[in-house]
């Protein structure tokens, strides 16, 4: 917790209390604690965004592909507007993030920074480089639809099995907390910070028809204000009545929710599509399909606090478990990439990943098996593929979700294998998601 920093601005007897908040995957102003904590804190605010330096792979690509650079920069374009709007502006900078935050509070006298918990191993090290630094930081655990201090169990009691944790939260009748509305009115910047002076061009992929989130058309933008609207008309529209019997589809832009590319980035907050769901159910109903849209975002909670509880451990070769590392074959995984293993369901999830940057969570789960259990290659190079091309890259989510199918999580199942053919039998019976991804 920050030592440091005053709880209000005008508690400060001396001069100006310059506070920087550090947006990470919290790219919102609504339902956002730290942002309404560092501006009670501040009578000059820094909102600051800071563009890691581009990276390879160990496994030979881009660790940020075009899909996600160019969602990301319409969420910052979002973003920025709405903190003009509340008096402010978004400064965005470019390299390291620790040398970048500890440049702009010596450069401006901040007194400290405030930030979200990102519950991940180069996320955590960026917070304890920083407080190695003799900077203070003021963390706020804000991701999660539940509030931890409130469960039945603490960090390290977290159930690791999915089902026993949605029985314990469920059992006690654990209720998320509400939303918090945004700031009306923040803190000006500093004299000499201009928002908007760093911002790089990310032009946007050529668009695919094809695609189940058309990130391209201004409804699927990246910012707030494209996410609120989403959640509204999803709403509005009933569509939380059908979710339960279209979410295993593969291809249609409303069977499931899309919600994950705004929460990945903060745009939404899991609390806020709670609150909307609860008014859906007063005013038309509670369904299946939305217990089955709280039992998804449960999934998504749980991810996290494992993240929380296990650490970097998630991150070994093993993962949990003490398996060797796992093989892998560079040919193979070239061939799974761009969709040409000859597997015409596994090629056509491949090739519609590549072309628009999401997939059905039901293909997710078709291509990483086979990419596991098939192909005998390592998992982490898939989760590394979907980390470079995913609109909605979640680090917590992202590995949970590698470790549970290839079995060194905390799934009692030992894994998840899925036979193609079969998938292709029951999920794409006519073959039209298999003909429509036919080609690149
Ligand atoms: C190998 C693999 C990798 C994945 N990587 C990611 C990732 O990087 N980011 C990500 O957000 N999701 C990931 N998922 C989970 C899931 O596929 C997506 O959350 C979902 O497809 C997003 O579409 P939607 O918002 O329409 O989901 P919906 O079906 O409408 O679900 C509503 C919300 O519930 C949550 N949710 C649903 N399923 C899961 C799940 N299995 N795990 C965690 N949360 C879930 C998401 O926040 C989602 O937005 C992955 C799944 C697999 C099998």
């Amino acid at each position: 917790m920050l030592r440091a920093l005053p709880p209000h601005a005008a508690d400060q007897s001396h001069a100006m209390n310059t506070v920087i908040h550090w947006f990470r995957a919290d790219l919102r102003l609504a339902d956002n604690p730290a942002l309404t904590r560092a501006a009670h804190a501040a009578d000059r605010l820094i909102p600051v965004f800071i563009h890691p330096p581009a990276q390879r792979t160990a496994w030979g690509f881009e660790r940020v592909g075009p899909h996600r650079r160019h969602f990301l920069a319409t969420a910052l374009a979002d973003l920025d507007a709405q903190l003009r709007a509340a008096g402010s502006g978004l400064v965005e900078l470019h390299g390291d993030p620790v040398e970048r935050l500890a440049d702009l509070v010596s450069h401006t006298g901040a007194t400290g920074i405030v930030c979200e918990v990102i519950p991940a191993p180069e996320e955590e090290t960026q917070i304890a480089a920083l407080r190695a630094a003799g900077i203070t930081v003021e963390t706020h655990w804000q991701s999660t639809l539940l509030d931890p201090s409130t469960l039945p169990f603490d960090a390290a009691n977290l159930p690791d099995v999915f089902t026993a944790f949605r029985q314990n939260v469920e059992g006690a009748g654990i209720r998320p907390p509400a939303p918090i509305p945004a700031p009306t009115r923040l803190p000006p910047l500093p004299d000499g910070l201009f928002p908007g002076a760093n911002r790089m061009p990310a032009p946007p992929p050529p668009a695919d028809p094809r695609s189940a989130f058309p990130y391209a058309l201004p409804a699927f933008h990246g910012g707030a204000s494209a996410g609120r609207a989403h959640l509204a008309q999803y709403l509005a529209r009933g569509l939380p009545h059908s979710y339960k019997t279209t979410r295993n589809r593969l291809a249609g832009i409303d069977d499931s929710s899309k919600f994950s590319p705004w929460l990945a980035l903060g745009a939404l907050s899991a609390r806020q599509i709670h609150a909307g769901l609860k008014d859906f159910e007063a005013r038309r109903g509670a369904s299946d399909g939305t217990y089955w849209l709280w039992f998804e975002l449960l999934w998504r909670d749980h991810f996290r606090l494992l993240h929380r509880k296990h650490g970097r451990h998630l991150y070994r070769a093993g993962g949990l478990t003490g398996s060797a590392p796992p093989t892998h074959d560079y040919a193979a995984f070239a061939r799974w990439q761009t969709g040409n293993t000859g597997h015409p369901l596994i090629d056509a999830g491949m090739r519609e990943l590549a072309a628009t940057g999401y997939l059905s969570n039901r293909m997710r789960q078709i291509v990483a098996s086979y990419l596991i259990h098939d192909l005998a290659c390592d998992w982490r190079a898939g989760a590394a593929w979907f980390e470079a091309q995913l609109v909605d890259f979640d680090v917590c989510s992202n590995q949970g979700n590698w470790l549970y199918i290839t079995g060194r999580g905390t799934d009692p199942r030992g894994g998840r294998r899925f036979n193609p053919d079969k998938q292709a039998a029951e999920h794409d019976p006519d073959g039209a998601y298999q003909a429509c991804w036919s080609t690149p």
